[in-house]
């Protein structure tokens, strides 16, 4: 015992600790630096760019990092590059973890939700906004456990830097235990100190878990927890955890509990829909699409579609499933690219200049901004790691450039109006379908846009739920005075809200016209049909 005492604090073993970190922390940040430019290659829209970290990738996996190692050592000067024993491992270390790093960066990237970065671009939001305000927050997240792994891995593959006779650790303690023939306390002190490194880094991998953790409880709260991982089973016991988290007991509550909706505006009342639509008709277009065609490989979904929106003109969209609703939609916002066609939106070729020519990610997102276009979607795409209070002053901050206070106070004004002012401070994931999609409504009339497209606003949602989304159109969008297209199921709202139905058949407009004459008296038979399925069901 005494012996291994004497090796833990001997000096020789102790300096040996200090190169094994120098090469781990040299291999790590290097590692990181690359990982990241072979992440972003990967995921660039250059081909050749992601070809090449790709290569670089199955080289730099498939090899042996101890062969890496003696590379850098004993290659390298041959072309004139010398490096120092401690400069050649740590350079070796980098270039071995890049590949590993780039893919748990990458994988972590393409796993944030998809529709929240769809969200992102009708908000306005650059790709560079999107990548540093939806993205990066999430992903860093998910990756902490995977890079708290590697840093292991790292810490353990640094004994390899034996090979060019960097005095790190292990060949210290060989070299001591060669000298001694005091093989067991040597390795076993030399066992120890590795341990104490990957513990020192599996508590920080704890620590910032914890505070990136988005259900974090308070401060006090958050040291006992750090305490209680630290030293299980020490000290007075840890009282059980509730079998229910606070945070889902709210939301349990919030879903039993009604949050009804402010009283109505006292605009809302019968409509004269006959002076409205002379009204309309005099009105500039807010949307006009001419001939669109789009198709997916052979199949085409849109074929020739020529439909015009006015300014403050409410259209349905009806068509049974797969007839290219959301696609139309998802064109009229330029989240789709066609074939052919065009698509005014507010006056202004959106995605591309007057001559056609595509414009690029970025300036389409500034030009979807300043024309005004809002989008609500199916899966309400809130952002997850945001409040609803910050999803909705988020982008108002990032996009319009209000500033913080203008910014929360215009949130919690809507969040007032949808009913939702007391769940401000709820995570998407602790609200209910209709409150989550109550606060995308929100989001996307925040800015004030002149145009909001709703793609089928409520089929994700359980039948109780519809009507309470219905009515927050009905009153953020509907009473606002916006051009809306909505592609809905909902046969009674679209005759109560819509001055327009379109029918869409297998990517054709086979009929248009006022709502009520659609819904008694439908020219077409497949409107009739349709019409009566819905009726049915
Ligand atoms: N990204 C895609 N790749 C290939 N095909 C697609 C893609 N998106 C849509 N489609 C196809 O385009 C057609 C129209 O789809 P779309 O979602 O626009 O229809 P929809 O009328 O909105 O249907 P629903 O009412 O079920 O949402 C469908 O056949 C669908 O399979």
């Amino acid at each position: 015992m005494d012996l291994f005492l004497h090796y833990l604090r001997m000096p020789y073993l102790l300096d040996g600790v200090g190169y094994t970190l120098l090469i781990t922390v040299l291999g790590l940040l290097g590692g990181l630096v690359m990982g990241v430019v072979l992440a972003a290659m990967q995921l660039s829209r250059f081909r050749t760019l992601a070809i090449m970290a790709r290569a670089y990738s199955i080289i730099f996996r498939g090899t042996p990092l101890i062969l890496q190692m003696v590379f850098c050592y004993n290659a390298l000067p041959m072309i004139g590059i010398k490096l120092s024993a401690i400069t050649a491992a740590g350079l070796a270390l980098a270039l071995n973890e890049a590949p590993f790093i780039a893919e748990i960066l990458r994988s972590n990237v393409i796993g944030v939700d998809r529709g929240q970065v769809s969200a992102g671009q009708a908000l306005g939001m650059t790709p560079a906004a999107i990548m540093r305000r939806v993205i990066a927050p999430q992903a860093i997240r998910s990756m902490v456990p995977a890079l708290g792994n590697e840093s292991v891995s790292a810490l353990k593959n640094s004994s390899l830097a034996s090979v060019v006779a960097v005095q790190e650790l292990t060949l210290r303690s060989t070299q001591l235990a060669s000298a001694t023939f005091d093989f067991f306390s040597i390795f076993f002190a030399s066992g120890l100190m590795y341990l104490v490194l990957t513990g020192a880094i599996a508590v920080i991998q704890i620590v910032v878990e914890m505070l990136l953790d988005l259900d974090r409880p308070p401060p006090k709260e958050q040291l006992a927890r750090f305490l209680r991982a630290l030293l299980p089973g020490r000290g007075t016991p840890a009282p059980l955890a509730p079998v229910t988290p606070p945070d889902v007991a709210a939301e349990i509550l919030d879903e039993i509990a009604t949050d009804p909706l402010p009283p109505p505006s006292p605009r809302s009342g019968p409509i004269d829909r006959a002076a409205r639509a002379r009204r309309l008709a005099g009105n500039n277009a807010a949307v006009e699409v001419k001939q669109l065609r789009k198709s997916y490989g052979s199949q085409n979904v849109l074929d020739g579609i020529d439909l015009t929106v006015r300014a403050g003109e409410i259209v349905a969209l009806l068509g049974p499933s797969g007839s290219g609703k959301s696609t139309l939609l998802r064109c009229i916002n330029r989240l789709e690219g066609w074939q052919d066609g065009t698509i005014r939106v507010g006056g202004r070729f959106l995605g591309s200049d007057e001559d056609g020519r595509p414009l690029s990610p970025r300036v389409t997102a500034q030009m979807r901004a300043s024309v005004g276009v809002g989008m609500v979607f199916q899966q309400f795409n809130l952002f997850g790691h945001l409040t609803a209070r910050e999803n909705i002053a988020g982008p108002l901050r990032w996009v319009q450039g209000l500033s913080r206070l203008d910014a929360d106070r215009r949130a919690q004004e809507l969040l007032d109006r949808v009913g939702l002012a007391h769940r401000a401070d709820a995570l998407p994931r602790h609200l209910s379908g209709g409150q989550q999609q109550r606060v995308a409504i929100a989001r996307a009339v925040a800015p004030g846009p002149a145009v909001l497209l709703l793609d089928e606003p409520t089929s994700a949602l359980d039948p109780e739920l519809v009507g309470e989304v219905l009515e927050v159109i009905r009153r953020l969008a509907v009473e606002e005075g916006l051009a809306m297209i909505i592609s809905t199921h909902q046969l009674r709202f679209a005759g109560e809200v819509a001055d327009r139905i379109v029918f869409l058949a297998e990517g054709t407009v086979i009929e248009q016209g006022p709502a009520e004459q659609i819904l008694r008296a439908p020219s077409h038979p497949l409107t009739a049909r349709f019409l009566s399925t819905m009726n049915a069901e």
